[in-house]
This record gives structure tokens, C-alpha cells and sequence, in this order.
């Protein structure tokens, strides 16, 4: 697949869920680069290391992480950007119209988009899930569970867009850490930013053994990325509220919980720790530092890399459908509703039976 591979990029938060084509444009005609929808969609931010730069890492990380969207969106910028960015929604069935001829491949982001944003990383569960805490369950039950999930709204919506359209989960996350969340065979994941994609293809060159496809273009970094990881967790253990996650072929360390009065001595640390590593990059992203290889490769390029796995090379017969949060949490309904409206104009539009 080439950068012209075109691609309708749906960002569910900023925008609400509004395609970024401008609505002007025939949709899908205008060419997005997959490699660029790290740039557009995971808020890329390098961070320059070495000298006085803390000032400016600072305020990065203020700037990138609004609270919420609206708070720095003037009346008129909001309506600009409503006018160049359509809700998805609203335009469902010209984006429909655009699929026409095309297989529909989807690309979900996870954080902020099938989860809300919450504090606690190891809490983002999906959107809509409701769980009864074990110590509420009957005692009549015949095994004991941890949890008993009641209602999965959004797990649901992901199952059944899953069974119509090939599915991946693109996240910045570990892989497992996100499969754990998301429970559903039978998708790709691609986690840690890409570097980590994990899919059930029986027909990729890709293919690990009767294991689908797998694909870790970092897998050298990964004792680097564990001694960085363990680095980190000791570097900022004095500082309230920060939280070090391993993302197996990256690192995020997570600020939400930092008084920003500590943001500079935050930021100093996790420097120090990075000057050690050249082949190691910062990227900010929501309330969050990653730290990650410097090789080239992002969510972008794991796009092209499904694509090509799923048989799309350079071809004009596939509309990738990407999904992804960009500064501030927002509505996960409208994902939801997006992904049942899509099942249903392939169940009754097209009449065709689930494959
Ligand atoms: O690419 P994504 O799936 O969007 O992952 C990016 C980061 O997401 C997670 O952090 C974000 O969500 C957390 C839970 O809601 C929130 O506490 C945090 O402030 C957000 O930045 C994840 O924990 C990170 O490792 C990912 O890098």
C-alpha cells in the first residue's frame, strides 16, 4: 500500500465523532496518509531532550492536555470546526455510498474511544460495561467469578461490526493488557503504537504458524524497554500520583493524577532517565508521556501493515475506516451507535448474511 491509500479518519473526541474529510470533498477521494494518522490522531508531540527544554516538555504536556475540548474552543472555532469536520454520523450514508464496491475494514482506537477516560489506566473498561463486584453476587452461584458483567453495550457493538467487516483494536497499550479489556477473539490487536499486532489471518505471508498473524518490528527493544521501564518507576516513585505503565515495546508515564506543580520536576526525571537512551523517543499524549523506540513505525504504518495482511496492498477496492480519539473525552455513545449503524446498513441494506 502506498501513502495515497485513502482513508476515512472518524475522530470521536475532539470533533465528536466527525470525519475529517472537509464535507465539500467526495468522501474518500481526498487521500489521507495511513502514516500520518499518528500525527493527526495520537497527538505526537515530540518532546526535545537534553538542555533547557523541561520548560517547553511543561508546556506540552499543559497544552495537550485540556480537560475538556470545549473549554478551549471558542464559539466560532467550534462551529468552523463543525463545518469543515461533519459528524460522521450525519454523513453515514455518504460515507456508505463511498464503500459501495469496497470492502469496509475497521480501525478502533481504545483509550477514549471504546473506553472513557478515567483515572486509573488499569481501570479504562469498555464503554457501557456494568459489572456486580463479587461480594454482591449471589452465594447460590455455583463457581464464583471475580466480577459478573451484566451489560457490555460496547463489547457488543465491537462483536458484531467484527462479524461483518475485518476488526482491529490499535492502541497504545500492551496487547494483552487491552485483549484483557476488550475480550473478543477473532480481532487484530495491534498494541504498544503498532509495534505489536496480533491477528487471526489465515492467509498472510505474516502468519505464525496456525497462530494468525504476528508482527513486532521492536522486538529488540524490548530488554531496553523493560530497564527503562524499571528506571522510570524508580525515578518518579517520590512524585504523588504518577504512574509508570509498561506497554511492553513502550512505556507511558501517566500525569493526570500529578499536581501540575509537579509537572517540571515529572518531566526532569523521566529526561534524565531518556538521556540514556538515544535510540528512545518521547511522544505526549493525553495526560501521558510515552516513551518509545525511534524506529519508524506508529499506528499508521500498523495500518498499512493489516491492510497489506488482510490482501489490500495498493488496492482501490478497501475503504479503512479508522476511529480515534484526539485530545478530550467525549461521547463513546456516538461510537457505539456508529458501529450498530454500520452492522445494520450491511445486515438490511445489502441483505447479506453475516460471512
Ligand atoms: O492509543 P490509545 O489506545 O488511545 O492509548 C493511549 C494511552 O491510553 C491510556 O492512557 C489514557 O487512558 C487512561 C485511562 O482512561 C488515562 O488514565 C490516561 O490519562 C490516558 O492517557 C494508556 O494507559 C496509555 O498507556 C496509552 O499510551
Amino acid at each position: 500500500m502506498t501513502n495515497q491509500q485513502n482513508v476515512a479518519v472518524l475522530d470521536v473526541k475532539s470533533r465528536g465523532l466527525r470525519s475529517l474529510l472537509p464535507p465539500s470533498s467526495p468522501l474518500v477521494a481526498k487521500s489521507f496518509s495511513p502514516t500520518g494518522l499518528d500525527v493527526l490522531l495520537t497527538k505526537s508531540f515530540e518532546v526535545e531532550k537534553g538542555g533547557t527544554k523541561i520548560n517547553a516538555c511543561v508546556d506540552s504536556m499543559r497544552s495537550s492536555s485540556p480537560t475538556r475540548i470545549r473549554s478551549t474552543y471558542s464559539t466560532d472555532d467550534k462551529s468552523s470546526s463543525i463545518l469543515h469536520h461533519p459528524s460522521a454520523l450525519s454523513m453515514f450514508d455518504q460515507i456508505m455510498a463511498a464503500s459501495i464496491g469496497k470492502r469496509i475494514v475497521m480501525f478502533l482506537d481504545y483509550d477514549g474511544t471504546l473506553s472513557p477516560i478515567v483515572e486509573d489506566p488499569d481501570r479504562a473498561f469498555m464503554s457501557g460495561e456494568v459489572t456486580i463486584p463479587v461480594h454482591k453476587l449471589p452465594s447460590s452461584l455455583l463457581f464464583t467469578p471475580t466480577k459478573f458483567i451484566v451489560s457490555n453495550q460496547m463489547r457488543t457493538a465491537v462483536r458484531d461490526v467484527a462479524r461483518y467487516f475485518p476488526t482491529a483494536i490499535v492502541t497504545g497499550r500492551c496487547r494483552d493488557k487491552v485483549y484483557s479489556f476488550v475480550k473478543l477473539s477473532g480481532l487484530y490487536y495491534a498494541g504498544s503504537h503498532g509495534m505489536d499486532i496480533k491477528g487471526p489471518s489465515k492467509s498472510s505471508k505474516y502468519k505464525n504458524g496456525n497462530r494468525g498473524v504476528l508482527f513486532q518490528p521492536a522486538s529488540e527493544f524490548l530488554p531496553m524497554i523493560d530497564e527503562v521501564y524499571k528506571a522510570l518507576v524508580e525515578k518518579t516513585k517520590s512524585i504523588g500520583g504518577a504512574k509508570v505503565e509498561n506497554n511492553k515495546f513502550c512505556v507511558s508515564v501517566h500525569f493526570r493524577c500529578v499536581d501540575e506543580k509537579s509537572w517540571a520536576a515529572l518531566a526532569e526525571q523521566v529526561r534524565s532517565v531518556l538521556n540514556q537512551y538515544p535510540m528512545l523517543k518521547i511522544t505526549q499524549g493525553r495526560k501521558v508521556l510515552e516513551i518509545r523506540p525511534t524506529i519508524e513505525w506508529d499506528k499508521g504504518r500498523a495500518l498499512e501493515f493489516l491492510l497489506e495482511a488482510l490482501g489490500y496492498a495498493n488496492s482501490n477496492d478497501v475503504l479503512p475506516i479508522y476511529i480515534g480519539d484526539d485530545r478530550t473525552d467525549e461521547d463513546a455513545f456516538k461510537v457505539e451507535e456508529f458501529l450498530r449503524r454500520l452492522v445494520d446498513w450491511k445486515k438490511y441494506s445489502q441483505g447479506k448474511a453475516a460471512p
